[in-house]
């Protein structure tokens, strides 16, 4: 561990930078230039779909009604089809042929970004270790500390979400908030924080800065703007290999990290010289450190690398979907009380089963007075506290978020690039270096996979049919699914869930400063925040704090 402490990277000269810009972009232009002569991406029997006369690519039908284009092509081409779209050649993949991209491994969904982004330099310029594009190190990373021990972490998560709405939202009557989403970056932020660092790296706003910034700076590389542009992922393959943000961010993490450890390895052997155990912190960092040798990280910079590749997985998408959620809760107000219902009635369910367990212990002698639990798992200060087990009882507010996610993703998304030739079930063959991409309308907007009204925003779909928003599966893949399925799903879940407690809890009544922008707040593509804000009514009268 003390060299985890002792290293530091040295700087790129910026003689360097002038250097390999102009040679990027030349290697660049050939290299494309190759591609566009070589490749030939198209299984001759792949229906290509008719581009429509004035139009020079799909983009236009898709913009229009992205629903009924792809209707169309299905009724007229079957599951699977040519589109230009996004700025590039797309073989579309619909229905149950789907599973078979998600289970292929000849797919990749990495390299599919890489092409389009360029992200992964931009990641791997931070790491030192596990630096194999295929390494599964922070798949695991999440698989083995954050998901099992999430029941352990939601109190701080909770207390962070709350904190901060409580500080920036509080008591409202008609407050409008241009924009909501500052004050879910600081919610998320927060939350992210205190379990990957802890609360005394926490503390530093710095930090907070940094988990919110990453944020925008992963956006920029792999918005969708960016990806319509083939240039931008070499020249960001290149800038980012050398010029990368991600080094201040690196900087400020190492910053605030260093004297925690030192504190808390001062701790540690206080407590070993006094034979007494040592209270372990419990953030992943600890969990790192501990594990040191398992992980094999190379120095502090290179551990907070890999915590930073967890910042740009995690904090991005959970924030833009959290807002979306309340933009939803705006759209859709007659699903509020049922909402709030819900939540009182397993509260009030938690507590009386904590009373019956209290009262029980006390006629068996276990406990001789009310006082004694104080302190424990049955104290009655904490029977209504949204733990892990509450939260997941919620099952209506975990259909309404699985909704969510269903009627608003894009009906073509998870693009998958094929590394080697791949034959289908059907026999439809996929040519090296092809671009697939999945046609989300097919499954999530079926009535074969989604039963009634598949167009319609229908929040308790899913109620009473083992259809929780954490499976990932052919009928739900906002997560993908199969062996790359997003591991932090179950986390992710957890706080947008957590955040439509807060809000429904909290506020009585949410609306949209412009209704005219509801079907672009509904439909909006990830990163892409809506432009009306939205006017925040309280529940209740406001406590002396707040007035
Ligand atoms: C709303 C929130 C989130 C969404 C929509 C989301 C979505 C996704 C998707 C679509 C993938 C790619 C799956 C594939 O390759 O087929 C993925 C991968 C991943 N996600 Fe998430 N994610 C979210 C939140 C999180 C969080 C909170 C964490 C960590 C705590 C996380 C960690 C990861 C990791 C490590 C991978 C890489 C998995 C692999 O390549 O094996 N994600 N996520």
């Amino acid at each position: 561990m003390i060299g985890l402490l002792s290293a530091n990277t040295g700087s790129v000269p910026i003689d360097a930078l002038k250097v390999a810009l102009p040679l990027g972009i030349g290697l660049a232009t050939a290299a494309l230039l190759t591609f566009k002569m070589t490749s030939n991406p198209y299984d001759k029997s792949i229906p290509n779909v008719p581009i429509r006369k004035g139009d020079s690519n799909h983009d236009k039908e898709l913009e229009e009604d992205q629903d009924e284009f792809l209707i169309r092509c299905e009724e007229d081409y079957g599951p699977i089809f040519n589109v230009r779209a996004f700025n590039q050649d797309l073989t579309v993949i619909s229905g149950p042929m789907v599973r078979e991209v998600f289970m292929n491994e000849s797919f990749s969904f990495g390299d599919a970004m890489d092409t389009l982004t360029g992200v992964r330099a931009f990641m791997m310029s931070v790491l030192k270790s596990h630096k194999d594009i295929d390494s599964r190190f922070t798949h695991e990373l999440v698989r083995d500390n954050i998901s099992p021990n999430l029941p352990l972490f939601t109190p701080r998560i909770v207390e962070q979400l709350e904190r901060v709405v409580d500080e920036q939202l509080g008591y409202c009557e008609g407050k409008v908030v241009e924009k909501p989403i500052k004050i879910v970056q600081d919610m998320i932020a927060y939350a992210m924080t205190n379990v990957f660092m802890g609360p005394e790296v926490a503390k530093h706003r710095t930090v907070i800065d940094t988990f919110i910034q990453v944020t925008y700076d992963f956006g920029k590389v792999v918005g969708r703007e960016n990806r319509k542009n083939a240039w931008h992922a070499w020249s960001n393959k290149t800038k980012y290999r050398v010029l990368n943000p991600l080094h201040k961010h690196i900087e400020v993490l190492t910053d605030a990290a260093g004297p925690v450890i030192e504190e808390r390895r001062r701790q540690e052997a206080e407590a070993n010289e006094n034979g007494v155990e040592w209270d372990r912190p419990l953030d992943i960092m600890q969990r790192l450190l501990d594990n040191n040798e398992k992980y094999g990280f190379v120095d502090l910079e290179d551990l907070c690398g890999h915590l930073l590749i967890l910042i740009l997985v995690s904090v991005h998408t959970t924030t833009d979907t959290s807002t979306n959620l309340m933009y939803y809760l705006a759209c859709f107000p007659e699903y509020h009380e049922p909402l709030f219902q819900e939540q009182e009635e397993v509260l009030g369910q938690i507590e009386a089963e904590q009373e019956e367990l209290r009262q029980s212990k006390l006629q068996s002698g276990e406990f001789a007075s009310v006082e004694e639990f104080v302190g424990t798992e049955l104290d009655p200060a904490h029977d209504r506290d949204l733990s892990a087990a509450a939260i997941k009882r919620m099952v209506k507010m975990d259909s309404f978020v699985r909704e969510i996610f269903r009627y608003r993703m894009t009906r073509l998304e998870l693009q998958h690039l094929a590394r080697e030739p791949v034959t289908l079930s059907n026999g439809t063959r996929i040519a090296k270096g092809q671009m697939v991409v999945i046609n989300l309308r097919s499954l999530h907007q079926s009535y074969e996979y989604q039963g009634e009204d598949p167009a319609e925003f229908r929040p308790f779909r899913f109620l009473g049919k083992a259809k929780a928003a954490t499976k990932a599966a052919t009928d739900f893949l906002p997560f993908g699914m199969g062996r790359h399925a997003c591991p932090g799903r179950f986390l992710a879940i957890q706080e947008l869930k957590t955040v439509g407690v807060l809000m429904v809890s909290r506020y009585s009544k949410i609306e949209m400063i412009d209704p005219s922008h509801k079907k672009r707040a509904l439909l909006s593509r990830i990163g892409e925040p809506c432009p009306s804000g939205l006017i925040f009514t309280s529940r209740t009268a406001p406590t002396k704090t707040e007035a």
